[in-house]
C-alpha cells in the first residue's frame, strides 16, 4: 500500500498540482482566518481543481480549527472537497452531524489534548496526530509511538503523523513512529503560508520511500 502522503496549506494551484504529480495522496486547504495559511474560498476551488487535473482520485481535504462541525462540513460540500479534517475539541454527535453531509470525515488532534484516544473512538475515517500547536512546525515526542505498545494498538495501522515534519526528519519521524501516512505544512515551505517547491518534492521522495505498518507483520493491533 506504500506510505500515504498529504501535503497541507496549500494556496497555489501550481504547488497543488506538482504535489500531485510528483505523488503526493492528499492535498489539504486551509480555512482559519488566524492562519497564515488560510485560503478563500476561491483559492480552494482553484486548488482542487488543480489537484484534480494533475490525478482525479486525489483526496482533497478541507481542514478547520475548532469551528462547528456541520458548519465545516457545508463549506466542505459547498466547495467540492472530499473530505474534512476537524481540529480542536469534537464529540461523536459533532461528528455525526457533519458526516451526514459529507461521510469523510478525519479527527485530528494531539497526544497532549487527547492521551487516551483510539482510532475510530468519535467514528471519524481516520486519526491524524498532530503536535500541540497544528501548523506550527513544532516537532513533538515521538518516542511514545510505534514500540508494541498499548497505545500504537489502540491507534492502529492507519492513523496519520503530523507537526514538525520536513524532508530532513520525515524518514526518522516514520521509522520511529510508525505510521500510515504523514502530513505537512511548515517543512515545505519557505516562510509560513508560503510553500517551497524543491521542498515539496524532496519532502514526498523521502516520505514515500518509507513503509507504512500495513506493509510489515511485526506489529499486531486490536
Ligand atoms: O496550518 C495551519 O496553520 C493550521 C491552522 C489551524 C488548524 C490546522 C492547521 N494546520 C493543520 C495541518 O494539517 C498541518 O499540516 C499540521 O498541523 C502540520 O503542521 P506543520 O507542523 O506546520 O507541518
Amino acid at each position: 500500500m506504500g506510505m500515504y502522503v498529504k501535503i497541507c496549506g496549500l494556496r497555489e494551484p501550481a504547488h497543488a498540482a506538482l504535489a500531485v504529480e510528483l505523488g503526493a495522496d492528499a492535498i489539504g486547504v486551509v480555512m482559519s482566518p488566524r492562519s497564515p495559511r488560510h485560503a478563500s474560498a476561491d483559492d480552494a476551488r482553484a486548488v482542487i481543481s488543480a489537484a484534480r487535473s494533475a490525478r482525479p482520485d486525489v483526496d482533497t481535504v478541507l481542514v478547520v480549527n475548532s469551528i462547528p462541525a456541520a458548519e465545516a462540513a457545508r463549506l466542505a460540500l459547498d466547495l467540492g472537497f472530499d473530505v474534512l479534517q476537524l481540529h480542536g475539541s469534537y464529540t461523536a454527535d459533532d461528528v455525526a452531524s457533519a458526516q451526514a453531509l459529507l461521510p469523510r470525515v478525519w479527527r485530528a488532534t494531539s497526544l497532549t489534548e487527547a492521551p487516551q484516544l483510539y482510532a475510530g473512538e468519535l467514528n471519524e475515517e481516520r486519526l491524524l496526530l498532530d503536535g500541540a500547536i497544528p501548523g506550527s512546525g513544532d516537532t513533538w515526542d515521538l518516542s511514545p509511538l510505534g514500540s508494541d505498545s498499548e497505545l500504537t494498538r489502540r491507534i492502529g495501522p492507519d492513523w496519520l503523523l503530523a507537526g514538525g515534519l520536513s524532508p530532513e526528519n520525515v524518514a526518522a519521524a516514520i521509522s520511529t513512529a510508525r505510521p500510515g501516512g504523514v502530513d505537512v505544512s511548515s517543512g515545505v515551505e519557505r516562510s509560513p503560508g508560503q510553500k517551497h517547491p524543491e521542498l515539496i518534492r524532496r519532502f514526498i521522495e523521502a516520505a514515500r520511500a518509507q513503509l507504512a505498518p500495513t506493509d510489515e507483520s511485526d506489529i499486531s493491533y486490536e
